[in-house]
C-alpha cells in the first residue's frame, strides 16, 4: 500500500488538498463518436472519487485515458506532477497507478496468496539471476512479498482462503481478489470500474466499507459505481459525465441536488429519483 506523510493527509477528504492526477481538457474521439469531450478534474491525495454518469456517458473511457490504454486526442493526464504522454499501460503502473477491471481478470489456477504475488513481483528488483539461485535479495523479497500479501487478504477479507485456487472462490471473493492483487503493486492510485457489479444489496455494502477501509489507510481511489446510494454513501467527491462531458463536479450532497445530474439520471431506465 502506498505509504503517506502527515502532509499529505491533512487535508480531509473533500477539501482543497494536494492534486495527485489531474485530467486537462482532455478530449477522446473514436471515428465520429467523441467519448469524452474537453473533460477536466482532478484527483486529490487520499480521496475517494467517484466517477459516475449514464450508460455510454465516457466513464470507460476516462479509465482507460488515464491507465494508458487509451491516448487523448487532446488534453493531457498529469500524474504526480508528470504528463503521461505516450507511456504503456506497465509505465503508467510503475509511476503508481493501479486498476480493476469490469470483467474478472485473475489466474484461476494459482491460489489467492499467489494472485497477489503476482501484483507484488511485478514491483520486485531481484532479476533472474537472483532468483535461479536464490540469491539473499531474492529470498528477502519472497518474505516480504509472502507478508504483504497475506496483509492485504486480511485487509479484503481473504485471509482464510489464502491457499485455495481462485477458481474456487465465489464472486465476491475473487472481486475482492482483484482489489488485494492490484493493491499489491503498492499504487498511488488504486482505479476501481464497477467492482460491485453484480453483487447484492449486502455485498455492495460491505465492499463499500472496505473500500473506505482501503482509503483510511492512506489510499487514493478513483470508483466507477453506477449504484448512486452506494456512490453517494462511500465517496468524498463526485464527478458526473453525461454524454462525454463533465456536467457537475462536487460532494455527495451536491450531487444528489444538481438538476442537471438529476436529469441525465431521469433519463435511463434502472434509476429513479428516489435513488438519487
Ligand atoms: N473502442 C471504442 N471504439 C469506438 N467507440 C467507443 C470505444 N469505446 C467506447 N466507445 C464509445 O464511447 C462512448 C463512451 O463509452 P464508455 O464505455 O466510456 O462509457 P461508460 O460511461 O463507461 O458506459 P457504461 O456505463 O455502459 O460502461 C460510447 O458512445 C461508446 O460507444
Amino acid at each position: 500500500m502506498s505509504e503517506t506523510t502527515t502532509d499529505e493527509r491533512s487535508a480531509r477528504p473533500g477539501e482543497p488538498g494536494r492534486a495527485l492526477l489531474q485530467m486537462q481538457n482532455v478530449t477522446l474521439r473514436f471515428g465520429g463518436v467523441v467519448a469524452l469531450n474537453d473533460v477536466s478534474f482532478e484527483i486529490r491525495q487520499g480521496e475517494i472519487l467517484g466517477l459516475i454518469g449514464p450508460n455510454g456517458a465516457g466513464k470507460t473511457t476516462c479509465f482507460n485515458a488515464l491507465t494508458g490504454v487509451y491516448q487523448p486526442t487532446e488534453g493531457q493526464v498529469v500524474f504526480d506532477g508528470t504528463p503521461l504522454g505516450r507511456r504503456k499501460r506497465f509505465q503508467i503502473n510503475r509511476l503508481g497507478i493501479a486498476r480493476t477491471f469490469q470483467n474478472i481478470r485473475l489466474f484461476q489456477n494459482m491460489t489467492a496468496r499467489e494472485n497477489v504475488l503476482v501484483g507484488a513481483d511485478s514491483h520486485h528488483r531481484a532479476g533472474v539471476v537472483q532468483s535461479l539461485f536464490r540469491l539473499p535479495r531474492h529470498r528477502r523479497e519472497t518474505r516480504e512479498g509472502n507478508a504483504l500479501a497475506d496483509e492485504l487478504l486480511e485487509l479484503m477479507d481473504l485471509g482464510h482462503r489464502a491457499d485455495d485456487l481462485a477458481r474456487n472462490l465465489s464472486y465476491g471473493e475473487q472481486r475482492r481478489l482483484e482489489i488485494a492483487r492490484a493493491l499489491a503493486t503498492k499504487p498511488k492510485l488504486l482505479c476501481l470500474d464497477e467492482p460491485a457489479a453484480g453483487f447484492n444489496p449486502v455485498e455492495k455494502q460491505r465492499l463499500m466499507d472496505l473500500i473506505r477501509r482501503v482509503r483510511d489507510l492512506g489510499n487514493t481511489v478513483l470508483l466507477i459505481e453506477h449504484d448512486m446510494k452506494l456512490v453517494m454513501g462511500v465517496t468524498d467527491r463526485i464527478v458526473v459525465l453525461e454524454f462525454g462531458k463533465k456536467i457537475a463536479e462536487g460532494l455527495p450532497a451536491e450531487i444528489r441536488d444538481n438538476p442537471a445530474v438529476i436529469a441525465a439520471y431521469l433519463g435511463v431506465d434502472d434509476a429513479s429519483e428516489e435513488e438519487l
